[in-house]
């Protein structure tokens, strides 16, 4: 099969009928789906005529059938002769014959045209039948003489107006007809043509000139091309013979590369390889959003109807990204892909997904020949259209096949592109929810920084906006600090500021509570991130907060440290370097457990631009990694450690004045406990351990030989 991007039409051209009526068949059951879940009913409208009734036979054979809840599908019509329901020229009678008599589909779900009513009486009921819901799909043929359900040449019905249901004279018996209007078809959510055969190609490629606007003088514009031009762009399902007498034959390139997803994300990535010079194939379940980005991208990028058309609409080795919401739907829509592809294809997962389902995936692909990369996308909406950083993480060919193509979209900064392979099966998607641990954990900071600014030293938001303005231009320059200043800046169009009417309850996705999670399973410190976490769970308590506030009392004693802003913007750079300190010991902590080989400086490289937490900071940490790879702690370089020991006095001043105050700074105050436990030579754990040998007989070693055996003492 193969898929135009024309202009005109969107084709997707198969080799014979059998094949076409497959797909539409395919597309037929995940429409019902997508439209079933999203609205929990299926509105389609059927034609008559000998083409379709092929695919109502496939509907109804078990294989498809119990793919369909048809407890929830209503069956319309889009055009009806005015002949009795039983009579053989019905369209309702075609339609029981091959489809309603053989599938458990509800009577009252079946809304038939009254052919035994004069046409306009028959077209001003089924007005009332029909409602104004539109209809989630329209099936629709063309006749040799380029009509469309009872739209006929130059007839009447072609100017209902408002109207959505006519009365419609035929050239051929029986002549009277019912049928759905312009209008009806153009609000329709999705239309889609079956034209079968070599009597249909010439007659095609004129619906095909005059989409393109070319119609000759005094020629009539034929109803299927006026229904091209009325409503959502159809897609024609039309066989090798009738696409003989199209301009291109039906044929045209593959795309380089598909997208599956096009919510935000996706459909922005798209967006982004399209301007690369890249084709672009895309697919979404639920077909609007699909819809809109083909429309928006004037047809640069391909919509696809079907998991199979997009498949086949691919160059192979197919390079295939899906950005859809991580979890079940990556196992779903796999499972869909997988006996559509061949050997050597590529799938790529760009969401944020866990880190060991990336691992089993990869695995069970690897399998049977596929090859799957994780991929972890950082930048939001603006990232994925102007630039991402990306971790990908997989097979070291398979990131070879799709390298060209991330180095394109990927952010750009003066130490490169913002990619590189960053080892094997899950590692990408363990270092993106490493990143957005850091994410967390830089957010928090920054909350704690305000309200120490605010509550300790009185600033409203129009000083807090000028000093994280003026905080951007030095060390701690970065995307959050930035964002933090235009924030606080923003007015409140009914007075006063927006940050102000924000109510204070964090949410979370899941991806920062993932770090802290893993970092306990490996027994790897991340306190500042897991402070970061707690505190939006805390801040997500807000009633009970409400009602503990009238209980709890706060410090009697409030010692004004004298403080300044300046100290606050050291204890934010210094609780800073805790949080990255203690996510790359995790990812450390990660590639020794799972056997990737990952570069630190290249890591720190990536996330230079286009993440959220892109910073200044991060040219700092290459540098320590460039002096030494095999750093142990970032806090221990000899740069980082200096800045720490010139800031720890601010910093301290900071935590106290905070602590003072009856302020919590959980996120500053667990990054200066780690470094001063970093930095402790003797920690009072030599109790914990006597408690645990006195109560549970758990051993320990002893002071004069730490490596020695294990001694249990008679402590009590
Ligand atoms: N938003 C952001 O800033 C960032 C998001 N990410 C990650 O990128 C991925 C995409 O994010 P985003 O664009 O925000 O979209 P969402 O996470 O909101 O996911 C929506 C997309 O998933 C599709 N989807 C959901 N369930 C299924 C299913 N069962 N079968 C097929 N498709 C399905 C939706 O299709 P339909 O329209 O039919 O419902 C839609 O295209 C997520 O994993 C997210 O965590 C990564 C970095 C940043
Ligand atoms: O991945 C991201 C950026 O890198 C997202 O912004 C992240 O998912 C936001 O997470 P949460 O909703 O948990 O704050």
């Amino acid at each position: 099969m193969t898929t135009t991007t024309s202009r005109a039409l969107a084709l997707s051209v198969f080799p014979d009928a059998a094949a076409t009526i497959e797909a539409l068949a395919q597309l037929f059951i995940e429409r019902a789906a997508a439209a079933i879940e999203a609205r929990g009913v299926f509105r389609v409208a059927l034609s008559g005529g000998g083409t379709p009734r092929p695919l109502y036979e496939r509907l109804a054979e078990p294989e498809c059938a119990e793919r369909v809840d048809w407890s929830k599908v209503h069956l319309f019509f889009c055009d009806e002769r005015c002949v009795p329901a039983d009579d053989a020229a019905s369209n309702m009678e075609l339609v029981r014959d091959s489809l309603v008599s053989r599938v458990s589909i509800p009577e009252g779900n079946v809304h038939p045209m009254d052919g035994t009513l004069a046409p306009a009486e028959g077209a001003a009921a089924y007005e009332k039948v029909l409602g104004d819901e539109p209809l989630d799909l329209a099936l629709l043929g063309m006749g040799g003489d380029g009509h469309t359900a009872s739209l006929f040449p130059g007839g009447a019905e072609l100017d209902a107006g408002e109207a959505r249901v006519a009365a419609a004279v035929s050239p051929n018996a029986p002549t009277d007809r019912i049928t759905l209007t312009l209008r009806t078809f153009g609000e329709a959510r999705e239309l889609v043509f079956l034209v079968l055969g070599a009597d249909k190609a010439k007659r095609l490629a004129g619906v095909e000139s005059q989409a393109r606007g070319e119609t000759m003088r005094g020629e009539t514009l034929l109803p299927a091309a006026s229904v091209s031009l009325a409503g959502p762009r159809p897609r024609w399902f039309i066989d090798a013979p009738a696409a003989a007498a199209l301009d291109s034959g039906g044929a045209a390139a593959l795309a380089d590369f598909g997208v599956i997803g096009m919510a935000v994300m996706g459909r922005n990535l798209a967006f982004n390889v399209v301007d690369h010079g890249f084709d672009v194939a895309v697919w979404n379940r639920e077909a609007d959003l699909m819809r809109s980005a083909v429309a928006e991208s004037e047809g640069r990028l391909t919509g696809t109807a079907t998991y199979a058309e997009f498949v086949a609409t691919l160059e192979r080795p197919r390079r295939i990204l899906m950005m859809i919401q991580a979890g079940k739907p990556v196992d779903m829509v796999l499972e869909a892909l997988q006996p559509l592809l061949d050997e050597g294809d590529i799938v790529i997962d760009g969401g944020n997904s866990w880190f060991e389902d990336t691992r089993r995936r990869e695995a069970s692909l690897r399998e049977v020949g596929i090859r799957f990369v994780g991929v972890g996308v950082s930048g939001g909406e603006e990232g994925a259209r102007n630039g991402p950083a990306l971790m990908p993480g997989g097979d070291v060919d398979a990131y070879e096949r799709i390298r060209p193509v991330l180095e394109a979209i990927a952010a750009k900064t003066e130490h490169g592109d913002c990619v590189t392979h960053v080892g094997a099966d899950g590692a990408g998607h363990f270092v993106k929810m490493v990143h957005n641990g850091i994410e967390y954990a830089d957010m928090q900071f920054i909350a704690e920084a305000y309200d120490v600014l605010q509550r300790r030293l009185g600033m409203g938001p129009e000083e807090l906006a000028a000093t994280f303005k003026r905080w951007n231009k030095g060390p701690l320059s970065s995307f959050l600090v930035q964002i933090t200043a235009q924030i606080f800046a923003k007015a409140d169009p009914d007075g006063g500021w927006l940050v102000d009417r924000v109510l204070d309850k964090a949410g979370q996705k899941g991806t920062g509570r993932w770090t802290a999670q893993v970092a306990l399973d490996l027994g790897v410190s991340i306190p500042s991130i897991a402070a970061a976490i707690d505190a939006r769970v805390l801040s997500s308590m807000k009633s009970d907060r409400l009602r503990f506030a009238k209980v709890l009392k706060g410090p009697k004693v409030n010692a004004d440290l004298g403080i300044t802003v300046d100290d606050v913007e050291a204890a934010l750079y210094a609780a800073k370097i805790g949080a990255y300190a203690q996510g790359m010991a995790l990812i450390h902590a990660g590639a020794e457990e799972y056997g990737w080989s990952i570069d630190s400086e290249e890591i720190a490289r990536i996330w230079t631009g286009g993440c959220i937490i892109r910073a200044r900071f991060l040219e700092t940490m290459m540098e320590a990694w460039r002096r030494n790879p095999n750093l142990a702690n970032l806090m221990v370089d000899e740069k980082v450690s200096t800045e720490l020991d010139e800031r720890q006095a601010a910093w301290r001043r900071v935590v106290g004045s905070a602590v003072s105050a009856g302020i919590p700074v959980p996120g500053m105050a667990a990054s200066l406990a780690y470094y001063d436990a970093l930095r402790s030579a003797r920690l009072p754990q030599n109790l914990v351990q006597a408690q645990r040998d006195a109560f549970g007989a758990h051993t320990y070693q002893k002071v004069n030989d730490p490596e020695g055996p294990f001694v249990h003492s008679e402590w009590l």
